[in-house]
């Protein structure tokens, strides 16, 4: 059974993180710093996806977690329909991505009002 947020409300614990293979950042780092963010790409039901570039550290021929350009998606945390429990998304992200035709997931976490996903 879903709930308007997109989560599983038999998956949901309060203050419960998704961590799977993926990096989640602490909410005190500034973790977004790394990247730039540059263009919208497009909006959905639950938030907004834009294109930005890693600032440091990538490859210009790379992929995966040294990717030079990445698609960022932002969710507010506390939206009307979001209450401030991480996204279910993440959780399927971390079962399926990596798949063919299924973006990977490299970092996820809140950063300040906003969860986000590269
Ligand atoms: N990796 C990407 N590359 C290019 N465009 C993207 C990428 N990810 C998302 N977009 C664009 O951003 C839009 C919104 O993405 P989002 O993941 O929020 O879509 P959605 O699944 O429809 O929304 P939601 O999951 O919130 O219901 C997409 O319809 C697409 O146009």
């Amino acid at each position: 059974m879903g709930d308007d947020c997109g989560r599983l409300s038999a998956n949901r614990a309060v203050g419960q993180e998704e961590e799977g293979n993926t990096t989640l950042f602490p909410e005190r780092e500034n973790w977004i710093a790394r990247f730039m963010v540059e263009r919208k790409l497009g909006k959905g039901g639950f938030g907004q996806v834009f294109v930005g570039q890693r600032v440091n550290g990538g490859n210009e021929r790379g992929t995966g977690s040294t990717a030079m350009e990445v698609a960022l998606k932002f969710e507010l945390r506390n939206s009307k329909r979001c209450n401030d429990g991480p996204p279910y998304e993440w959780q399927v992200y971390n079962a399926l991505g990596g798949s063919h035709g299924v973006p990977k997931v490299h970092y996820k976490g809140k950063q300040g009002d906003y969860s986000v996903m590269v």
